[in-house]
């Protein structure tokens, strides 16, 4: 089975994406999955009246396009996540097209440790969700 990039493989600079459009039935399936009904997320009635003025998605859906990346393509498979910082920048928007990109910003040999930038962006360029992780990478 395919494997991800090891800590010697990485490279300071290196990046990866990956987009997706965040529908309402996203929203309902993410609620589902994990228990968070927070009406912002699923009630239309209380949600036009919050700032929002309309349902927007789980900070943490959208968040979750970045393990996306960091799983399937950089590290890639067998990477596992030791911690992720994040900030919410804008609102998720149903419709919306998320793109989350990761780099490399340093690496540890030794430790076998990886920090890579972490960013989601809409459709329109604009920073939504900004952070950093790191990273164990897989093993050769
Ligand atoms: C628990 C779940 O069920 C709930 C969710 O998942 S809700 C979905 C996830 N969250 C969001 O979608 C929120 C997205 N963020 C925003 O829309 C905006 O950040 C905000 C509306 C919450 C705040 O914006 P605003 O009130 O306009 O703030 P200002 O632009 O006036 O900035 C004031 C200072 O605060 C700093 N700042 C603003 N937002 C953040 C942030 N998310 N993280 C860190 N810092 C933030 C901003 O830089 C200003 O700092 P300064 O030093 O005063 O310049």
């Amino acid at each position: 089975m395919e494997r991800g990039s090891t800590i010697k493989e990485l490279e300071v600079g290196q990046q990866a994406s990956f987009s997706k459009t965040i529908t309402e039935a996203d929203v309902v399936n993410y609620a589902g999955t994990t228990g968070d009904f927070n009406p912002a997320h699923v009630n239309e009635e209380f949600a036009k009246d919050t700032m929002f003025k309309g349902r927007i998605a789980h900070g943490m859906l959208g968040a979750g396009l970045i393990s996306a990346v960091l799983g399937t393509k950089l590290p890639g498979p067998g990477a596992i996540y030791i911690s992720q910082d994040l900030s919410f920048r804008a609102p998720v928007n149903f419709g919306d097209t998320v793109t989350a990109t990761v780099e490399v910003v340093d690496k540890n040999e030794e430790k076998n440790r990886v920090v890579m930038k972490t960013v989601c962006t809409n459709q329109d360029d604009k920073e939504i969700i900004v952070g950093e992780a790191v990273l164990m990478p897989p093993k050769e």
